[in-house]
């Protein structure tokens, strides 16, 4: 099962958020509990969960696992889980940057599989260098601005090492996440081709539950949501963002 966390302070801002940690809005909170009501509804009971660093994950995670009456599974957390690093974007208004740099340039900042936004000052306000979270990182691991390929290329070690040595053992594994890595993990699972990944947009809260043969192959591409309806439109709204 993966989720994105819910609606973030700086979604409705219209933020580019990254590795910035923006709390939940109150929307954000009331979706997450949902998506907890709707693991119950399907009758999915998750055997452990994984989150990144970031607090709209965790608080996701427990938001979603207080409503499903499972606070006291076992949670594991990693930074490679994160948002994607946004670059010397993180902090700047996605509306006013399409406005400043055109179209072409905003998508292919936010879209592209392999062109980064230019990397962002560790001196700079929106900087999670020195955060004492990332403490275990050495200072080349820790991004300055991430493509999403970069973001493949760390978030797989842990796919590998971490989520499937859970589904070898038989679990139910609930992966709380962001827009750009779950974009990640999902370009891995559905094989999805460089070009193609830039069109597809994952919805804030709602469950999207991928079932995977004995080499983690999906059974369904592109997964089942728990709630298709509302993904559809949510999914729009995000494509959207910055128009
Ligand atoms: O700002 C961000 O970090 C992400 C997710 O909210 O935005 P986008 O969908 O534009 O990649």
């Amino acid at each position: 099962m993966l989720v994105r966390h819910g609606e973030s302070e700086w979604n409705v801002k219209g933020m580019f958020t990254g590795w910035v940690d923006a709390p939940l809005s109150p929307k954000g909170e009331e979706e997450a509990r949902r998506g907890g009501e709707l693991l119950v509804e399907a009758g999915i009971r998750p055997d452990v969960v994984h989150t990144s660093l970031l607090t709209r994950a965790i608080r996701t995670a427990n938001l979603a696992l207080d409503a499903a009456d499972l606070a006291w599974l076992p949670v594991v957390r990693s930074w490679r889980l994160n948002e994607r690093h946004y670059g010397a974007l993180q902090g700047k208004n996605k509306a006013q940057t399409r406005e400043e740099f055109g179209e072409e340039q905003f998508m292919l900042w936010r879209r592209s599989y392999d062109v980064p936004p230019p990397p962002l000052d560790d001196d700079a306000e929106y900087s999670q260098v020195g955060d004492a979270r990332y403490a275990v990182l050495p200072s080349e691991l820790m991004p300055r601005t991430e493509c999403l390929k970069d973001v493949v290329d760390r978030m797989l070690p842990y796919w590998y090492d971490s989520i499937v040595p859970d589904l070898v053992a038989g679990r139910t594994v609930l992966v709380v996440a962001h827009g750009n890595s779950l974009r990640a993990l999902v370009k891995h699972l559905d094989g999805i081709s460089d070009e193609d990944i830039a069109g597809l947009n994952i919805p804030t809260g709602i469950p999207l539950r991928y079932e995977l043969d004995a080499d983690f192959h999906p059974l369904v591409r592109g997964g089942e949501y728990l709630d298709p309806a509302a993904a559809k439109a949510a999914i729009e709204a995000v494509a959207n963002q910055g128009r």
